[in-house]
């Protein structure tokens, strides 16, 4: 890519893909192509065809989809298997219609296995029965990896997919039900050590900023307690705030900075082709895509706690186990990623820090 190349960065307001367009200006890139959602519906196929031909991108990267936690994977199954794949089939095909020079798929880790051997190398993709929770989510992001590989195979283009493990950072989805796990403990912890000291401003604020469907930051003390009962944020008979953690809190997960994925990312669109990946010696071409995370991972339970130590909450937590854990256990093999000569900088202490300085700055507190 030159520093005067047309790029486009597809869902550019989102977590991962403002964190794209951060790294890319940051590094000098000078000519990045973006759309509102609101301007171009890529479920569309008319409306992507016209933007492509009339735009020409050289380069894009695809971070546009539809993203959400484990409840909202769950619960939303039609439209998480539906927009993902009108999406990339959208911006794969118009990509390759139009010439582009190089694309970067985004898929997630949720496409390995629910019992995969651990840590889950590339190779595992398809070896077994997948998680249900994000079965549509998984089987959509299947499919973008096997576009982009058969279409590699077929007509030569130079299309890139990666696997990140489960991301946050600024720009994160901070709804108590449809986000994902980081971000959720931060703000429910966040909004029960507010209630632990009766600072009903803070909670207040908040609610100003993120409303949560029946409350907001004009809504009585009364209204309030109850809706965060719903949530899991409440008093105890002992006069103690309790907090609750979906699950058992035994899952284990991986988490990467979204800066951090970002300069994987560019990185990798940098300095790397399909050709790379590609297995000359194999008649049969499969699994090309490459695991982007730490190789470090942690339960739910210690993660609650690191949390907690970081924002200051006394109170105890609640594990709820009606609510699924999901996969157990999925660290990725990151050795291709570290072979190729990119590593993580951000630890998770660090990036709690960091994400919780975000949240705080973001919505006033
Ligand atoms: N967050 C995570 O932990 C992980 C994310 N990933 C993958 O990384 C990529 C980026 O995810 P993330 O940044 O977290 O997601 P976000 O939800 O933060 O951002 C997604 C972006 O896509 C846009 N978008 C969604 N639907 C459409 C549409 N029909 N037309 C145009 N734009 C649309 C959204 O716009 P709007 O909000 O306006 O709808 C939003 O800006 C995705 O492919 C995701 O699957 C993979 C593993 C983990
Ligand atoms: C990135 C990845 O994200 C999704 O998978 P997931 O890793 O299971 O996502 P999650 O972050 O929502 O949960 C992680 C764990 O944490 C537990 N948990 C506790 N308490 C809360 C809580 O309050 N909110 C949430 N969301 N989870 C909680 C929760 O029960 C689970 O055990 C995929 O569907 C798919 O989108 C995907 O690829």
């Amino acid at each position: 890519m030159n520093k005067d190349s047309k790029i486009y960065v597809a869902g550019h307001r989102g977590l991962v893909g403002s964190a794209i367009v951060k790294t890319l200006k940051e590094k000098g890139y000078n000519n990045l192509l973006t759309r509102k959602h609101a301007d171009l519906d890529l479920t569309n196929t008319k409306q992507v065809a016209s933007f492509f031909e009339d735009e020409k991108p050289e380069y894009v990267f695809l971070a546009a989809a539809k993203v959400g936690g484990i409840i909202a994977n769950n619960v939303y199954r039609g439209e998480f298997i539906y927009e993902n794949l009108m999406i990339q089939n959208n911006v794969v095909h118009q990509s390759y219609l139009n010439g582009v020079k190089k694309l970067m798929f985004l898929g997630s880790t949720c496409i390995y296995p629910k019992n995969c051997p651990q840590p889950m190398k590339e190779d595992y993709l398809l070896t077994d029965t997948l998680e249900y929770t994000n079965e549509p989510y998984a089987i959509a992001k299947i499919a973008g990896i096997k576009l982009c590989e058969s279409y590699n195979i077929q007509y030569g283009t130079n299309f890139i997919s990666v696997m990140p493990t489960n991301l946050y950072g600024p720009n994160d989805n901070f709804d108590l039900e449809r986000s994902h796990v980081l971000p959720a403990l931060i703000r429910k912890i966040h909004l029960g050590k507010a209630l632990e000291n009766d600072e009903w401003n803070i909670i207040s604020k908040d609610l100003d900023n993120l409303p949560i469907e029946g409350i907001d930051g004009k809504s009585t003390k009364n209204e309030i307690l109850k809706v965060f009962e719903k949530y899991g944020i409440k008093k105890t008979v002992d006069g103690t705030i309790a907090v609750e953690i979906w699950g058992t809190g035994k899952p284990m997960r991986e988490f990467l900075w979204s800066e951090d994925m970002a300069d994987a990312c560019v990185f990798l669109m940098e300095h790397r082709d399909f050709s790379d990946v590609y297995r000359p010696t194999s008649k049969e071409i499969r699994n090309t895509h490459i695991n982007i995370g730490t190789g470090i991972d942690i339960s739910i339970a210690d993660l609650s706690e690191l949390i907690r130590n970081q924002i200051g909450f006394k109170g105890k937590f609640e594990f709820n186990t009606s609510k699924p854990d999901g996969t157990l256990k999925k660290l990725t093999d990151v050795t291709k990623l570290n072979q190729l000569g990119w590593q993580h900088k951000i630890s998770l202490e660090v990036g709690i820090k960091k994400q919780y300085e975000w949240y705080s700055k973001s919505y006033g507190h």
